[in-house]
């Protein structure tokens, strides 16, 4: 097992990355106020993961209060939220009772959310359970809830007390749900690693078949890189917005085709093909460099042409992203490969990018 640091002004916290975690109640009952959590997941992850979870929890003295919500990026809803409140108070989970996260991104985010709201906060761990969730949304803070006009409009910063990454739970994803947390492991060689890029490119059929040790390390290098950046950056005041690579056209993929269509690392997985290709205008990239974005996304089995939104309305989804400032739309672009900024970009060349060969012309 490897652990990194998170240290916030704040705050700090573990990430364990490692196999066979999931019974390592070591790794939990530190961090615990009371012998009581209530851990929150969906009903495919419960399945098969939350007996043994549950049952080295008790078996350490733990007494546990599962939480079992509906599955899928169309839950991530206040109703949903007000579900794990309805449990959380009709079985009296105190201050003092911690939450854990046992799934993939929407289960962190929205249990993190829970955990920030509950009595003005309780803490909460996170145990992430897709490539997706473990490379990105169990480590930094970010909570949220989708609203029908925008992705992660309602939440706030709320950092876990430890993230808990065990590989042997890849083992049961699905083959689509891996590709798409490609997505978001590729987006950090393109923002700040070519070496790491680099790396990917010739390690990807071993990602693909799940070995073991290139996971860890893809998770491990993923995982110190979102640590950097968050840490000068918890509450994305400047440099964590590169974190978004991609986000900008992919929020308005998953918004415009309704929440749970494109899985959310296939719309970033778009999106970023999408930023290259504005980049290549703006003459900050050449084909070549876009030519390899879009291959590494092919060889991670992720589509790469967006689908037909019409530039109105995907202007209009892009409107409500958390980036826009003055009303104007911000983006996350190349420089060049492994060095991402945030920039304007002439309507001209948004809508030339948005008319190019990576958005499907259908009508
Ligand atoms: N907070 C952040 O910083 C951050 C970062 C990236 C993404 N996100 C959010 O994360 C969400 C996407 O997360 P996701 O890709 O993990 O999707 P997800 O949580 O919907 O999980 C994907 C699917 O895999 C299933 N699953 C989970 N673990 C499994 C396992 N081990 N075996 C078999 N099936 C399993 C789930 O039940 C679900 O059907 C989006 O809502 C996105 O906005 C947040
Ligand atoms: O941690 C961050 O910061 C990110 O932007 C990571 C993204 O992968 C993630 O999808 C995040 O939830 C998007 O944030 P948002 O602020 O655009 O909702
Ligand atoms: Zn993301």
């Amino acid at each position: 097992m490897k652990t990194l640091d998170l240290i916030l002004p704040d705050t700090r916290y573990p990430i364990h990355i490692g196999q066979q975690l999931l019974g390592e109640t070591g790794l939990i009952t530190p961090h615990l106020k009371q012998p009581r959590v209530a851990i929150i997941t969906n009903t495919t992850v419960a399945a098969l993961y939350l007996a043994p979870l549950q049952h080295s929890l008790e078996q350490a003295g733990v007494s546990c209060l599962p939480v079992v919500l509906p599955d899928g990026e169309d839950f991530k809803t206040w109703d949903t939220l007000n579900r794990i409140f309805d449990a959380l108070l009709s079985h009296r989970c105190e201050r003092s009772t911690t939450l854990i996260a046992l799934g993939g991104g929407v289960i962190g985010d929205m249990t993190g959310f829970a955990a920030a709201c509950y009595q003005r906060g309780v803490p909460f761990i996170q145990i992430p359970t897709t490539l997706l969730a473990q490379v990105d949304s169990s480590v930094g803070g970010k909570t949220a809830i989708n609203h029908p006009q925008g992705k992660n409009m309602i939440g706030a910063f709320y950092q876990p007390q430890a993230v808990i990454a065990d590989m042997d739970l890849l083992d049961t994803l699905p083959e689509r749900e891996l590709s798409a947390g490609l997505a978001e492991i590729i987006k950090y060689g393109l923002l700040g690693d070519e070496q790491f890029l680099g790396w990917l490119e010739q390690n990807m059929p071993a990602l693909r078949k799940r070995n073991k040790q290139a996971l860890a390390h893809a998770v491990e290098h993923s995982c110190k890189m979102k640590a950097d950046i968050v840490a000068q950056d918890e509450k994305e005041q400047g440099m964590r917005a590169l974190l978004n690579l991609g986000h900008t056209f992919g929020h308005a993929i998953e918004a415009g085709l309704g929440f749970g269509t494109w899985l959310h690392g296939e719309a970033v997985g778009a999106g970023m093909l999408l930023a290259a290709e504005a980049s290549r205008q703006l003459g900050w990239l050449d084909q070549a460099q876009v030519d390899r974005v879009e291959a590494i996304l092919q060889q991670a089995g992720l589509p790469t042409i967006a689908p037909a939104l019409g530039t109105v309305r995907w202007i209009e989804l892009m409107g409500h992203d958390k980036k826009v400032e003055g009303g104007e739309i911000r983006f996350v672009l190349l420089k060049s490969l492994g060095h991402a900024v945030v920039a304007k970009l002439p309507a001209a060349i948004l809508e030339q990018t948005l008319n190019s060969r990576f958005v499907d012309s259908a009508p």
